[in-house]
């Protein structure tokens, strides 16, 4: 059955694509390479050997060594799927072994810290292009991840001023063979657009379901048997993976602290609003807010493969 991600290409963008860290994006990505054809051979990586097992038992890569040296070296592709916090470490690990003319690339969900602990232990013959995509779920591991995840979503890709614009055309055409639509901007830009967007969002979660599950007077069974579909929304976003989001806090420091300042200021308003019965206050908010979210489902960016889903996992597991 056609999965609607279209035919694979006739000649491969690269010969050997490394992917560094198989979980739910690193496997998707794996996924989506092979189902596109966008590398003649996939090499995978995990410094977890249980997940290296379980690559090797999905058939996310042609090969799985077990050292990150032999992962990377001839690769003329590799992308660093690990948690931010993970990645100074990787570029120190794997800087002996690239070879001249890679392109490094990363997924990670904050972009100036991470450029900043790669750039400076990388050989000045590779090129470091990094990227995001804004695409994913609360799961994680390499069970996780499915080969349309990118399709119809954003990758955000943050080169370096003096990048080799060849380098960044062929990672953005990686992104556009995966279904991304791609935008590029400033690894500052991005950090403070993903503050507000991604992780403010995310800590408010983890603080509310956190909220409840620590109150003395309504029983935690309580919390669970009566959750309506706000609180519910929250847990699926408060069951993301604790360390890769503990690292996207500790990297994007700075703007989360500053978005969490305006995010304070209006939540004082809305207290204010309540106390003084300011229906009229509180409704011109609701209907604001309630016109954001059309406009983003007017997008179609709600639902962005709503065909093939999950489904597509079947692509390289037969
Ligand atoms: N989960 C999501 O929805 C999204 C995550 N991201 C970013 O993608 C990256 C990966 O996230 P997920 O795939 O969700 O996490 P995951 O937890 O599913 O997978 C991460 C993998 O990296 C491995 N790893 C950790 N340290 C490593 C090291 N030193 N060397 C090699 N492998 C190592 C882990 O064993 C694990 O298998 C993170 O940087 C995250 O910020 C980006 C977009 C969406
Ligand atoms: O599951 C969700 O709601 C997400 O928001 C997934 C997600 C998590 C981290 C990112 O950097 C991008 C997307």
């Amino acid at each position: 059955m056609p999965d609607g991600l279209g035919p694979a290409l006739e000649a491969p963008l690269f010969e050997s694509a490394a992917i560094i860290g198989v979980g739910l994006i690193g496997s998707s990505l794996a996924r989506i390479v092979r189902r596109k054809g966008l590398a003649r051979r996939i090499i995978a990586f995990d410094s977890n050997a249980a997940v290296r097992r379980r690559a090797l038992e999905i058939g996310l890569a042609d090969h799985v060594p077990d050292t990150l040296g032999e992962a990377v070296a001839g690769a003329d592709l590799v992308v660093l799927c690990a948690p931010v916090g993970a990645m100074e470490d990787i570029a120190r690990d794997m800087a002996p072994h690239l070879a001249d003319g890679t392109i490094v690339s990363d997924v990670g969900s904050v972009k100036a810290a991470v450029i900043a602990a790669l750039a400076p232990l990388l050989p000045p013959n590779v090129h470091l292009i990094p990227a995001h995509p804004v695409a994913g779920t609360e799961e994680s591991g390499p069970d996780a991840g499915f080969a349309s995840l990118f399709y119809n979503r954003w990758t955000i890709v943050t080169p370096p001023d003096d990048a080799d614009p060849r380098a960044v055309a062929k990672l953005i055409a990686l992104w556009k063979h995966a279904g991304a639509n791609v935008e590029i901007m400033s690894a500052a830009h991005h950090d403070l657009v993903l503050a507000i967007t991604s992780h403010v969002p995310h800590l408010i979660a983890y603080n509310i379901v956190g909220t409840a599950a620590d109150l003395e007077e309504v029983t935690q069974s309580e919390v669970i048997k009566f959750s309506a579909g706000g609180f519910r929304d929250f847990t699926r976003i408060a069951a993301s993976d604790p360390v890769m989001w503990r690292d996207i806090f500790l990297a994007n420091k700075d703007a989360v602290l500053e978005m969490l300042g305006r995010f304070s200021e209006d939540l004082t308003a809305l207290q204010r609003m309540i106390r003084r019965g300011d229906g009229e206050g509180l409704q011109d908010l609701f209907a604001r807010t309630r016109a954001i979210r059309r406009s983003i489902i007017d997008l179609g960016q709600e639902t962005a493969a709503p065909d093939f889903g999950r489904r597509a996992k079947a692509d390289t597991e037969g």
